[in-house]
């Protein structure tokens, strides 16, 4: 699990907030499966319209386009990603996201799940996204702006929203790198080579070794 935070610039941020006020909002049953719809109780933007399009596509560029998501998650497809709002009284509860999203070439399996958070803490109370990993239960609620990206095999949930309104932006990932241990040794290494490019110089041996090492794993082990 990893929070990236200010993946949105104030301009982004503040562009998706005016945009939010101008979206149209249906049940969030509508976009969970089977065993989620049960405890699902928010609403979901219709992104089919101009401004949801258009902030939709605005988010998930902005999202690719992270160096510290490319590095962490090594994406090879993201899932259509949801807005969704959180009111007061209403609750995701505990649940696990489907394991393979989309049809034909949009299928997808759901290595990595990410909450971009839309609204700032102090806008809701209650909404915290816990995640149940085997020693504990991650609380997260993150400034506006600022992300986390966690394992899809995961059970999660989204506490009650006490008061105020929670606004996020969601989506799945499948990694080049299916398994999580060799994404993370790609994750140590890419951030080695952040750090050794302080001390040696460009095309040193010892970078240009690092980067073999580098681009050989991924050889290895990618999808594609
Ligand atoms: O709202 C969130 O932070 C997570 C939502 C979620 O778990 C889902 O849409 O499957
Ligand atoms: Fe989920």
């Amino acid at each position: 699990m990893i929070v990236v935070e200010n993946v949105l610039s104030p301009e982004v941020l503040s562009e998706a907030t005016k945009a939010l006020a101008e979206l149209r909002w249906e049940d969030g049953r509508k976009t969970a499966g089977a065993t989620a719809r049960r405890v699902k109780q928010n609403q979901q933007a219709d992104l089919t319209s101009r401004t949801g399009t258009k902030v939709r596509d605005m988010l998930l560029d902005t999202v690719k386009r992270h160096p510290v998501v490319e590095a962490y998650a090594r994406p090879l497809k993201f899932a259509p990603p949801l807005i969704s709002r959180t009111g007061a009284g209403d609750t995701y509860g505990l649940h696990i996201d489907n394991p393979v999203m989309g049809k034909g070439d949009a299928r997808l399996r759901t290595d990595l799940s990410f909450t971009l958070f839309l609204s700032p803490p102090e806008a809701y109370e209650g909404g915290e996204l816990e995640i149940e990993t085997v020693f504990r239960t991650e609380s997260v609620k993150l400034p506006a702006g600022s992300m986390v990206i966690y394992p899809s095999t995961e059970l999660h949930r989204v506490a009650p929203v006490i008061s105020g309104e929670r606004y996020v932006f969601v989506s799945w990932i499948q990694s080049a790198i299916r398994d999580a241990a060799q994404r993370a040794i790609l994750f140590d290494i890419a951030n080695l080579k952040v750090g050794l490019a302080r001390a040696f110089p460009a095309g040193s041996a010892e970078l240009l070794t690092l980067a073999k090492t580098e681009a050989n794993l991924i050889r290895m082990w990618a999808d594609a």
